[in-house]
């Protein structure tokens, strides 16, 4: 069980009251470095008891022996222990409701047979009316195949679904948007894409979400080509908007231009690919791509067609080498690859007022306390640290647009729209390095992103449908 740093675990205990005080349990877990903050009595009884303990320890480190002596204390039966992070995820974390209440005959004909079918054929007669009278409206796919789970890999279908789902929740708590979470038991990238085409007259979108690369550029050109909704692999597009409203933040605080820095991105996978391709649109001229074998440069011709493409792009100077030899005289790191990849001796090697965002997740590549001072403005994935460079600043506004203008697809003018009002949210008085990107939780993300993102499909003809809160602007 992986456990967060200050975190707190639930244990159901059974106590024999003959053999054992609650007072004693309580000091025994106090000795042990819990802190008891909550009870509950589950079961009553005049000889035993069940309760649950809801005990806070300072250091995960300690539960593994202090469970041990609870288990070992005479009168006490240890019955579970419990994560809070895995209780809140008892039977998933989200659920359809009705928006309807059906309370009689009358609701029921209405809803369902006889009325429905009226509605049925009004779709069929012109099938445009889908998104207005069925969830398409307001409905997008999460679909991913587990083979990217964050920095964990390929763990899976079932293994990806709480990801997915947590991606749902944001899509509803931060844009009102209904997401769908879909886990697929395929691998193969042309099945990918027949079932998710054959999945498309439900969703008004399709958030592809954690499919290792390259198969994720096929699945995503193709689904793009083939249907008439938006189709947006957030780790490739969510990401690369992210990183490039924070990158430009960071470098009005270097005091840098971004046509003259040089960038080392680590990790050419999804996120890798395409937030490079972000940073070449948006100016940077010196960029080198390194992955588990090193440097992509043009000398070496890979399997991977999306790296032969990426080394035509980048690396003008045709580096070779392993990351602790290219990051010499960066200006900027972006880990979008695993855990630990990057040392303070490699920093050190860096250009002045280094920038590093250390993207995988859920651990970065080098953690904050390790690359300490030596970095001039420091960004993770991570909500437990300032500057999240996290994708979901950029989705739930993106889709939110998107499905507002029944955009036919999401264009690079749209995600570098996003980025700019991701970006432009953070004042010049308020910019510092602690604060380069604004919080997940500042309420003026989504509705900038929204704009951004709408005005742009208007101006580029992919809006299908001009919200009201733009018509009528003259
Ligand atoms: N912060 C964010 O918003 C955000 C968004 C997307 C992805 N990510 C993170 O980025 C990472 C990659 O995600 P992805 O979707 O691109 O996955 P991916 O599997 O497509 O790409 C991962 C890449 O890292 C490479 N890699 C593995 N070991 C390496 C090493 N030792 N040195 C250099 N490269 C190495 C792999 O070969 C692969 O090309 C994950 O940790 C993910 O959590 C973060
Ligand atoms: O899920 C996240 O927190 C961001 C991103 O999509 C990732 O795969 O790491
Ligand atoms: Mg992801």
């Amino acid at each position: 069980m992986r456990l967060e740093s200050g975190t707190s675990v639930i244990m159901r205990v059974e106590m024999d009251k003959q053999a054992v005080t609650f007072g004693e349990l309580v000091s025994l877990i106090g000795r042990q470095g819990g802190d008891i903050v909550a009870i509950d009595v589950i079961q009553p009884g005049r000889r035993t008891e069940i309760r649950d303990l809801t005990v806070s320890v300072a250091e995960p480190s300690v539960i593994g022996a202090l469970s041990d002596a609870v288990r070992a204390m005479k009168g006490i039966r240890l019955i579970n222990v419990s994560d809070r992070t895995f209780l809140l995820h008892l039977g998933g974390k989200i659920q359809i409701r009705s928006k309807v209440p059906i309370k009689n005959r009358d609701d029921l004909s209405r809803v369902y047979t006889p009325g429905v079918a009226n509605v049925c054929m009004a779709i069929r007669d012109d099938v445009n009316k889908s998104h207005s009278l069925t969830i398409r409206r307001n409905t997008v796919a999460v679909v991913s195949d587990g083979t990217a789970v964050l920095g964990l890999g390929d763990i899976g279908p079932h293994a990806a679904m709480p990801v997915m789902e947590g991606k749902a929740m944001l899509f509803k708590e931060l844009a009102g948007v209904d997401a769908f979470p879909i886990c697929l038991d395929t691998k193969d990238t042309e099945e990918i894409i027949a079932i998710v085409k054959a999945l498309a007259p439900t969703f008004g979108g399709i958030n592809l979400e954690d499919i290792s690369s390259p198969r994720c550029f096929e699945i995503e050109r193709r689904l793009k080509e083939e249907l008439d909704i938006p189709v947006f692999h957030d780790d490739q597009h969510g990401t690369a908007v992210v990183l490039l409203a924070g990158l430009v933040n960071a470098l009005k605080i270097v005091g840098k231009n971004i046509a003259d820095i040089k960038v080392v991105v680590c990790g050419i996978g999804a996120a890798g690919v395409a937030c490079s391709r972000m940073l070449l649109a948006a100016g940077v001229t010196r960029l080198v791509g390194v992955d588990k074998d090193g440097a992509i440069h043009r000398d070496e011709h890979y399997g991977n067609e999306a790296w032969n493409e990426f080394a035509r792009l980048t690396n003008p100077d045709n580096e070779k080498g392993r990351l602790s030899e290219v990051i010499a005289g960066a200006d900027v790191f972006i880990g979008l690859s695993r855990p630990r990849l990057l040392h303070n001796e490699d920093i050190r090697k860096m250009n002045s007022d280094p920038i590093v965002f250390a993207m995988a997740n859920p651990d970065p590549e080098i953690s904050p306390e390790e690359a300490g001072s030596s970095v001039r403005v420091f960004a993770t994935g991570r909500s437990d640290y300032p500057n999240q460079l996290n994708n979901v600043l950029a989705f739930p506004g993106i889709f939110r647009g998107a499905l507002d203008a029944r955009a036919r697809t999401i264009s690079e003018s749209m995600k570098l729209a996003a980025a700019h009002a991701i970006a432009s949210i953070v004042t010049p008085d308020e910019l510092n390095e602690e604060y380069i990107i604004p919080s997940v939780f500042n309420d003026k993300v989504v509705p900038a992103v929204r704009r951004a993102v709408v005005q742009e499909a208007i101006n580029e003809g992919i809006a299908r449908k001009v919200p009201s809160d733009f018509r009528n602007l003259d």
